[in-house]
């Protein structure tokens, strides 16, 4: 279990992390969620040894992170970290020797990598010379090769078309179903509350939110009624709590967290035909608004 606890971090004057804190369990995917300047990289960055806390701990297994866990772990800097010139396989079998691999476990795994992220047609193929898609994927085989023991990424997703989101998706989760921890940050919260079983939101370096993604909904957004009636009689919600919407196609939907529900249901009834009548949660979208602004 990955543990990071009350990171505090400034730069100069500008305090970027007071007091950050979040748990990555064994296969677990955690998404790191928070408007730009929220604290995601500086956060990451010191996990990864790359910038140094003031104050803060950070537990691998229960005890003290150490440079020795850390040589095991796997990292995509948002700055990425590819050699241009460098051909494919060329380059993701060097970053598996630089993790202590031998030669040939490093070029087998390397074959496989580049098998499963489709990379195979390219390996002789300067990095510099492929698509941003393209690049993230050998970004993403350099943080895989050495099998790490946890995975690290920052803004993977950014700039793939759908095709490579869920070439990437399927490597964290098959990664994960492995029993390694994942964490990464994104802004693309949709996909965030598609593949992550935790989240934390971050906002001007606090955590403002964080756990496993069905309790934050129901933690931070409570649960909302909604009811759709079609041919409805005009002003049937009057003194109704909640907000009244009316559809295109002339539907009436009336969303509401307050008031007797079953009270609802009978002015519903009577008002015409009820399509729906149900529980919601919010998004994490909505979910994030809040809880950041
Ligand atoms: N090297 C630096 N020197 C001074 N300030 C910095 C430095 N790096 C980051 N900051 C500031 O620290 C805060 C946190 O930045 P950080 O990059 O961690 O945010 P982020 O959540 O990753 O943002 P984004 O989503 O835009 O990548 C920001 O206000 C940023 O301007």
């Amino acid at each position: 279990m990955l543990e990071v606890l009350e990171l505090r971090k400034r730069y100069g004057e500008k305090e970027a992390l007071r007091g950050v804190s979040l748990t990555v369990r064994p296969g677990e995917i955690f998404g790191f969620v928070g408007a730009n300047g929220a604290g995601k990289t500086t956060t990451m960055r010191i996990l990864m040894g790359v910038l140094r806390a003031d104050s803060g701990e950070l537990r691998w297994n229960g005890r003290p992170l150490s440079f020795e866990d850390r040589r095991k772990f796997g990292y995509m800097p948002e700055e990425r970290g590819l050699y241009q010139k460098m051909k494919v396989a060329e380059q993701i079998e060097y970053f598996g020797r630089l993790h202590g691999m031998s030669k040939s476990a490093a070029a087998s795994a390397t074959a496989e990598l580049m098998e499963r992220l489709g990379l195979t047609e390219r390996r002789n193929d300067a990095v510099e010379a492929l698509s941003l898609g393209n690049q993230q994927r050998v970004q993403l085989a350099v943080a895989l090769v050495h099998e790490p023991s946890v995975l690290i990424l920052d803004e993977p997703f950014s700039g793939l078309d759908p095709l490579a989101v869920d070439a990437l998706a399927d490597a964290l989760i098959e990664r994960c179903r492995a029993g390694v921890p994942v964490i990464f940050s994104s802004h693309q919260l949709d996909l965030v509350e598609r593949l992550c079983d935790s989240v934390g939101i971050i906002s001007a370096g606090r955590m403002v939110a964080s756990g496993p993604v069905d309790e934050v909904r129901v933690k931070e957004g409570g649960r909302r009624l909604k009811v759709v009636v079609r041919d409805a009689v005009p002003g049937w919600a009057d003194g109704l709590p909640g907000e009244l919407t009316v559809t295109d196609d002339g539907r009436q939907v009336l969303v509401t967290e307050q008031g007797d529900p079953q009270a609802i249901l009978s002015s519903a009834v009577r008002a015409g035909t009820v399509e729906h009548f149900g529980w919601e949660q919010p998004s994490l979208t909505e979910i994030f608004r809040e809880a950041v602004a």
